[in-house]
């Protein structure tokens, strides 16, 4: 079915035709982040990834963005005459009335300094919020743009956040900095999108990870407060389940979509690409979405045998993926660390050894390595993993011509998407400009006292080289986050070289 359905985009389909990453150039190893915390480096390689970035004090999610929009320019020869629409998606976002338009503001003034022109006077600069969803919503927003009103002009959605956790929560070895711009065609170069096909989920069902603005949060979390800092306020373990139900709740509206063998959404695409804070939790999630699937396709075969070894009941796992509302309601019951998923996840475990899921493991693959050293980018996280996808598949020289790739979103609070896509032809020579191994080139291995002091935003012990290839200059700190700042506070960003 997803052939079929793939089959139907004509080449003129709208979808991404480029992408550009920007990441700071400060890394953190998580070989190191265990020796300085007594974090065991087994389970971090295992469950985590590599290492993650850090922002330096002059970097911001606006000069981040402003960055990766003029990497895109420049790599994927954009005519700036041609951009209607600048969309940012961001959780980090330090204004609540504007947003995008700063990022244009930058993208301007390093355009006017580079003797261009600027970007026309009537781009749209909406900034989109939906935790880490809000670069996808963003992308889905483009795509309605150039097949409607925007026909005759390309989108660029910029994906950009800051993921930083208390230090010695739970959360803070998947931390990580950064941005990816992509541009949006009519007729995609590189992955055309059938948002016919689309599945989505959302619902609220208590705290599982939430920003509140600084003035709520201070009053109401102090512990959590250093300085002007405002971390976020998650249950990390509830957190995981919310994912991997939603996951499952946007396959099954794409599935009501569409139709046919619900595994075909799974082990068909040659890359199944998902929103990943960790390396593991998208594995996770597969597994879960396989077992619904397996269900609802009436593959009871090989689940009885999963179940039989998992030590599940058979009939209280069909019941558990056919309640929509239990994880809300487990949860009111029982607390936050209700786990309804965990004999689905003992049972996805044992699946995981047969053939066909492998099949769908094989698809994250594309990418991994290069996604493992970034840590979590909240918003652009699923887009670098698509970035680093595209990249590893051309320098592999993988036969994607027409194939299908499933990029599934996930935000917090929570909501997911599940979209269908082709990769279009001539892929290549979009893919080769997308650079990848250049975005991580030049990071700088902190110091444990740099990297504590970097995540207080204090300065470093030793002065770190300007970000590069972008060089950041300003008065002020961070564009708005003291309140005397604002209308002070002015950033830069230009091409070093
Ligand atoms: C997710 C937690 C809680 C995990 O925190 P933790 O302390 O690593 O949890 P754990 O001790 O339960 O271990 C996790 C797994 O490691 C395994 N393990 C143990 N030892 C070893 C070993 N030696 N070798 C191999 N594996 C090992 C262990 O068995 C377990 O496997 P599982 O039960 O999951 O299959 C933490 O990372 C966290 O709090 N993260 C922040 C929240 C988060 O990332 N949540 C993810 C879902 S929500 C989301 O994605 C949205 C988000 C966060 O991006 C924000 C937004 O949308 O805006």
């Amino acid at each position: 079915m997803v052939r079929a359905m793939s089959e139907a985009l004509a080449p003129a389909n709208p979808g991404l035709s480029g992408l550009s990453l920007y990441v700071p150039r400060p890394r953190v190893t998580l070989a190191a982040f265990a020796e300085w915390t007594g974090a065991e480096p087994a389970k971090l390689a295992a469950v985590v990834g590599d290492a993650f970035r850090v922002p330096q004090p002059e970097e911001d999610v606006y000069t981040m963005a402003a960055a990766a929009v003029l990497r895109l320019l420049r790599a994927h020869d954009v005519d700036p005459a041609r951009v209607g629409m600048l969309a940012l998606g961001t959780e980090s976002s330090l204004d609540n009335a504007v947003g995008a338009v700063i990022v244009r503001g930058m993208v301007d003034d390093a355009l006017r300094r580079a003797g261009r022109a600027p970007l026309p006077r009537d781009v749209e600069v909406p900034e989109v919020k939906h935790a880490c969803l809000g670069g996808m919503y963003a992308l889905k927003a483009a795509l309605r743009y150039v097949q409607t009103d925007g026909a005759d002009r390309v989108a660029i959605v910029v994906a950009a956040d800051i993921a930083q956790y208390e230090r010695g929560s739970s959360g803070e070895p998947t931390q990580g900095a950064g941005a990816v711009a992509m541009l949006v065609e009519p007729r995609a170069r590189l992955l055309a999108l059938d948002l016919r096909a689309a599945g989505s989920s959302s619902d609220e069902r208590g705290w599982d990870f939430r920003k509140p603005v600084a003035r709520h949060f201070m009053a109401e979390y102090p512990e959590s407060c250093r300085g002007e800092r405002d971390f976020p306020v998650f249950n990390g373990k509830y957190s995981t389940v919310c994912y991997v139900e939603a996951v499952v709740r946007a396959l099954q509206s794409a599935h009501a979509r569409v139709g046919g063998d619900p595994r075909a959404l799974l082990h068909q695409p040659a890359a199944l690409l998902l929103h990943r804070p960790y390396d593991r939790m998208p594995v996770a999630a597969l597994g879960a979405a396989w077992v619904w699937a397996c269900v609802r396709a009436g593959d009871r075969e090989a689940l009885r045998a999963a179940c039989l070894a998992a030590d599940v009941g058979f009939d209280a796992l069909v019941a558990e993926l056919g309640s929509d509302s239990r994880v809300r309601d487990g949860v009111l019951a029982h607390g936050p660390e209700f786990d309804p998923l965990a004999r689905t996840q003992a049972v996805a475990r044992q699946l995981a050894k047969d053939e066909a899921f492998a099949r769908v493991l094989a698809a994250t693959q594309p990418g991994r390595a290069l996604v493992r050293q970034l840590g979590n980018l909240y918003t652009a996280s699923l887009p670098a993993w698509i970035a680093a996808a595209f990249a590893d598949a051309e320098a592999r020289a993988l036969a994607w011509d027409g194939a299908a790739v499933t990029l599934i979103g996930y935000g917090s609070g929570d909501a997911a998407e599940v979209w269908s896509g082709r990769v279009a032809p001539g892929w290549r020579e979009a893919a080769a400009r997308i650079d990848v191994k250049g975005a991580l080139a030049g990071a700088i291995e902190l110091a444990r006292e740099d990297y504590e002091a970097l995540h207080e935003r204090r300065a470093p012990t030793r002065e770190l080289p300007a970000p590069t290839p972008f060089a950041v200059a300003g008065r002020g700190r961070t564009y708005g986050r003291n309140w005397q700042d604002v209308g002070v506070a002015h950033y830069r960003v230009s091409e070093a070289g």
